[in-house]
């Protein structure tokens, strides 16, 4: 691939909006778009979100798009070890969000047990995502530090998350730079994805996502590891 290929190829695989709200509307358009092939192709569809502030209008936008939600599988690329109630717990941003009218209809799996820790859920939760299959759609979001999913720098398991001989599904993390403990896939599972999204807004987060691209230090911008991979190559949605 020519250098100007590459450079073309990455700006494909840029997508700026004008505002967060073009980008909510383009990206629940694509996503389902995506789902619906899948259903059509294969009879069932797999999409697994990243919780945090970022999504919500998005998850709110694609609850109203019209497909057979009752054959897609969702789930999540982390969520924090708390009750299903609790304020920053994913399960309950995605249920309240997505999981609405007729996406209600969809099959949610959720990462987080009764357990005390993590730690002792590894095991149910791989059962729980055993028969997941490649993904469909594999939607990131990014933390200001770099981090995806629960893959945190400076946490201690990092590299085992990192690690793409692993067959690990989850990994339990203990974060250093960010509250709850947490259950996330790993970057192997991840990387099991057809469709491979990274969803980050403001000028922050663009800085750090183009320093993690220069820099391909995963240890210090887990990001970069994303950026990396090829198959399937990660497209960026974008917007200030
Ligand atoms: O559980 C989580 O926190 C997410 O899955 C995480 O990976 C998130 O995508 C980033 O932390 C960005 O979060 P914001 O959208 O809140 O910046």
């Amino acid at each position: 691939m020519s250098d100007r290929d590459s450079c073309n190829a990455l700006a494909d695989r840029f997508r700026s909006f004008s505002s967060r709200d073009r980008l909510d509307e383009d990206l629940a358009a694509d996503v389902a778009r995506i789902l619906r092939s899948a259903l059509e192709q294969r009879g069932k569809a797999s999409l697994v979100l990243s919780g945090g502030s970022t999504p919500k209008g998005f998850f709110g936008t694609l609850a109203k798009e019209d497909l057979d939600w009752s054959r897609v599988t969702v789930t999540l690329a982390d969520d924090r070890w708390v009750r299903a109630d609790h304020r920053d717990s994913n399960d309950r941003l995605v249920r309240e969000n997505l999981l609405q009218g007729a996406a209600g209809d969809a099959q949610f799996v959720s990462l987080v047990t009764q357990d005390e820790h993590p730690r002792d859920a590894v095991s149910e939760i791989s059962k729980r995502l055993a028969d997941l299959g490649t993904i469909d759609v594999m939607i990131l979001g990014m933390g200001g530090d770099g981090h995806f999913a629960s893959l945190f720098p400076g946490a201690e398991n990092l590299s085992a998350g990192l690690d793409l001989s692993s067959s690990d599904t989850v990994i339990a993390v203990d974060p250093i730079t960010a509250p709850h403990a947490r259950m996330s896939m790993t970057l192997a599972r991840i990387l099991d994805s057809r469709h491979l999204i990274v969803h980050i807004v403001g000028e922050e987060k663009r800085a750090v996502l183009e320093r993690a691209r220069l820099e391909k230090d995963a240890a210090t911008l887990p990001i970069a590891a994303v950026l990396a991979s090829e198959a399937p190559a990660a497209t960026v949605y974008w917007a200030p």
